[in-house]
């Protein structure tokens, strides 16, 4: 049977993959897993957005986009940072290829909320024909977070939840948050090893769980499924399988209750 992992990388750590985690990529490889990669990169949209001049802002966690911001962010996200990641892949032995959420109608997406968040998509349907091909001839795709309406206008995607999208409907038995930190941590800084979807409400309600976590755990729990188990949010700057099992925090529906 076909295993596929969805890893997305964020833009807080795309810039910083270690070694180590190439390695953990490398085994899941040899392990015949088939790997599909989604990319952010909030902070060098902001950055470049800032360069020029322009204005920026989030409206609940996403980024108001106007024409000029949509210009910056698809020339930042699939020109800079997506043939970036490509080309570390292949630096590092793996066969990867690029390609925007918009390339063959791979995300279709409505807009979100055109009053508040301008050209901002919320996917509605997922065309994996291109990326299954690829995968199935031993190719990592690498994506960019931009979708096309059905009367082609290119929309912003959050990556978090362009990258859920995408694990559904290849049928992720694994999905992989790889961000700056180990995992969720709890109220005490601790690394949180399991955690269900009550437990996230409420770390969430007690602000244990804030900012950019939120996306992430909310397209986690969304994710979950008789096929894919497990989320598991991890960091990119360190391995991600030690002796053949996934670090940081793992999120399930519901514990395993341990038999006597
Ligand atoms: N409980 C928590 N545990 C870990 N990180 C958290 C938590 N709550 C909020 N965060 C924040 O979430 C950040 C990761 O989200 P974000 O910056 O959006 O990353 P990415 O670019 O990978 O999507 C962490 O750097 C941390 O500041
Ligand atoms: C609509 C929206 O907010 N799009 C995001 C797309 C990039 C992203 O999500 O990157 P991270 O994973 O690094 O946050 C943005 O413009 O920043």
């Amino acid at each position: 049977m076909t295993k596929t992992v969805v890893l997305k990388c964020g833009g807080s750590t795309v810039h910083q993959l270690s070694e180590s985690f190439f390695h953990s990529l490398k085994a899941l490889i040899e392990q015949n897993w088939q790997v599909l990669i989604v990319h952010g990169g909030g902070p060098d949209i902001t950055k470049m957005l800032q360069a020029l001049n322009i204005e920026t802002e989030f409206f609940n966690g996403q980024r108001k986009t106007t024409e000029a911001v949509l210009e910056v962010a698809e020339m930042v996200l699939a020109g800079k940072i997506n043939k970036q990641l490509s080309n570390l892949l292949q630096q590092k032995g793996l066969k990867s290829i690029g390609v925007s959420g918009s390339d063959a109608g791979l995300l279709r997406a409505d807009y979100l909320d055109k009053e508040h968040l301008g050209l901002v998509g919320k996917v509605n349907a997922v065309d994996t024909e291109a990326v299954g091909l690829l995968m199935e001839n031993g190719y990592i795709p690498v994506v960019a977070p931009l979708a096309r309406t059905i009367s082609h206008d290119t929309l912003n995607v959050n990556a978090d939840l362009a990258a859920a999208a995408i694990a559904n409907a290849v049928g992720a038995t694994k999905f992989l948050f790889v961000t700056d930190v180990p995992g969720i941590l709890d109220q005490d800084k601790q690394l949180i090893n399991e955690i269900t979807p009550f437990e996230i409400r409420s770390l969430i309600n007690s602000e244990v769980i804030t900012g950019g976590m939120i996306p992430k755990v909310q397209s986690a729990v969304a994710t979950l499924s008789d096929v894919c188990k497990e989320v598991i949010i991890v960091s990119g700057q360190e391995a991600f399988l030690e002796d053949n099992e996934f670090k940081g925090t793992k999120i399930v529906k519901e514990r395993k209750v341990l038999s006597t």
